[in-house]
């Protein structure tokens, strides 16, 4: 079944539930900076977030520089965001 698409206005009603994040350039994805004491931090935190990633099958768009995390979500099945990338960056809120 193809996942939707939110509609512009479902996405500007789920950023205000999620103050953290904010919304690419483009549209398609949120986004947000992490940054921890070091690499060996800021890596564990990218292990759990990995493993969570594979049970949903929802995996995100991320670089590292050391002590650094980017992420951004989107869901590449409905070529922009839905509520999965709502709900991975709920739970990625709550294990920071
Ligand atoms: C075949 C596999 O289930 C799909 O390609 C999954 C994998 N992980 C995914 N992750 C993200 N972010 N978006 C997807 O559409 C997606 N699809």
């Amino acid at each position: 079944m193809a996942i939707e698409e939110l509609t512009p206005q479902e996405r500007d009603s789920w950023l205000r539930a999620l103050p953290k994040w904010s919304l690419a350039r483009d549209g398609r994805a949120i986004e947000r900076s992490f940054e921890f004491a070091d690499f060996a931090e800021a890596f564990a935190f990218m292990t759990r977030i990995a493993i969570i990633a594979e049970k949903r099958d929802h995996h995100p768009e991320w670089s590292n520089v050391y002590n650094k995390v980017e992420i951004a979500l989107t869901t590449h099945d409905a070529g922009g965001l839905s509520l999965r990338d709502v709900n991975m960056a709920k739970k990625i809120d709550k294990i920071v």
